[in-house]
Formats: structure tokens, C-alpha cells, sequence
């Protein structure tokens, strides 16, 4: 599973994130290439990632959308009741359960419009108060993985590696053209 999810995880993820970059029509590529341009310093790493809020931000709006590990299960170490916005649900020790992400991650009464793509959905106070309810990691993208909690070990590797590639090819290249899973034209930066 360690594996699998590594490298499957960052293999459905990353053609994901090009994709949207490379053919959205808005103008995101060149307010993205600013960004990475403007902000982080000369030197391209987790620190200065950290200062690319949109960039960030279509990272996490790549894994609401599209979850690449869709599907958890897991087996109640206790009884407890499971709740919802309007269920609740009592759960016997034991019991088996599955956790379907897509279903969490396009809630519409936490997320506004669930079935559109908003890569800035996760910028500012509002934006970042949202990655809470951000579950694409077995847990939210606020809590740190424990012993005991399943969550995802490379969460926060995951997201800044993958702003860092996008930030890295953005100041890299003036102009990409091509889709998820092929680059079909370049202008290098000048
Ligand atoms: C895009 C890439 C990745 C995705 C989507 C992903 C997703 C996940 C998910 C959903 C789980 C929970 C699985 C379950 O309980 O059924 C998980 C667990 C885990 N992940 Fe990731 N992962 C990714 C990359 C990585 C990387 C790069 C590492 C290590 C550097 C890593 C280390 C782990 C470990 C060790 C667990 C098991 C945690 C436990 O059971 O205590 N993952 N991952």
C-alpha cells in the first residue's frame, strides 16, 4: 500500500495538475507563472513554495477534485456514532468500514459549486479555512498523520513537491502548450 499510493498517488496526480495548467483558457498559467516569478526567492524549495498561494491552491483543488486514492477501508476499533450534516449512524466495533472520497470532496454545503474546478477555491482566510474539510489524505489537510490515525505519511510532501514542480517548470517555461499527458509546445523564458 506504502507503495502504491506513492508512486500511483503522484502518478495519477501530477498528469492531473498539468492538465488543468496547461489547457485552462482563463489566463491561469500566466497569473501562476507571476506568481512563481514574483515570490519564494532565487532558489526553488519547500519554504518558497509556501509563499505561492495559488499555485498552492491548484494543488489542493487538483485533489478535491480528483482524489487519486479514492477509496478507504477500515474496521471500528470501538463503538461510536458517525455523523453527518443530516444522518447519524451507530458503528459496532468491528464493523467494516468504506470511506468514498469524491462523495466528501464535492459536498455542497461545504463547498460552493462542488462540481467546478476553482483553482483559487483554497486562497485566502475563506480559502484556507476550507482545507480542513480536504480529505485527500485518509484525514484532513490540517491534522498531522499519527501512530494511530492512517492518514496519509506524505501529505505535506505530496502537495509542496508537487507546487514546487509546477512553480520549477513555470518560471522555467514562458508559454506551455500540450495536455496531462503530453507537452506539445514551448517558449523558454527569456
Ligand atoms: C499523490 C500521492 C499520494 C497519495 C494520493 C496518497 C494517499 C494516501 C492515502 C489515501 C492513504 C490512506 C490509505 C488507507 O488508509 O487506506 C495513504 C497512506 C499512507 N501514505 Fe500516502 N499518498 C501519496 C503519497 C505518499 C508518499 C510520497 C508517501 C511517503 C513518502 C506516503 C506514505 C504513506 C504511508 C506510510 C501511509 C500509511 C499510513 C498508515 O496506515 O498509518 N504517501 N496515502
Amino acid at each position: 500500500m506504502f507503495y502504491f499510493n506513492c508512486l500511483e498517488g503522484f502518478n495519477l496526480l501530477l498528469p492531473d495538475i498539468l492538465g488543468r495548467l496547461f489547457t485552462d483558457k482563463t489566463g491561469l498559467q500566466d497569473r501562476l507563472r507571476a506568481e512563481a516569478r514574483q515570490n519564494g526567492g532565487p532558489d526553488l524549495n519547500f519554504d518558497a513554495v509556501k509563499q505561492m498561494p495559488n499555485i498552492r491552491s491548484l494543488v489542493w483543488e487538483t485533489l478535491r477534485f480528483k482524489p487519486p486514492v479514492p477509496t478507504q477501508y477500515s474496521r471500528a476499533r470501538k463503538d461510536f456514532r458517525l455523523s453527518s450534516h443530516d444522518a447519524s449512524y451507530e458503528i459496532k466495533k468491528g464493523e467494516l468500514l468504506c470511506g468514498y472520497l469524491p462523495l466528501v470532496m464535492r459536498d455542497p454545503v461545504i463547498f460552493n459549486d462542488p462540481d467546478t474546478f476553482q483553482p483559487d477555491r483554497f486562497v485566502g482566510e475563506k480559502g484556507t479555512d476550507l482545507l480542513k474539510y480536504l480529505y485527500w489524505s485518509n484525514g484532513p489537510e490540517t491534522a498531522d498523520p499519527t501512530a494511530t490515525n492512517k492518514q496519509c505519511m506524505g501529505k505535506d510532501y505530496v502537495t509542496l513537491s508537487a507546487s514546487m514542480l509546477v512553480a520549477y517548470i513555470l518560471r522555467r517555461y514562458d508559454s506551455i502548450k500540450g495536455d496531462g499527458s503530453k507537452i506539445t509546445a514551448v517558449e523558454m523564458a527569456k
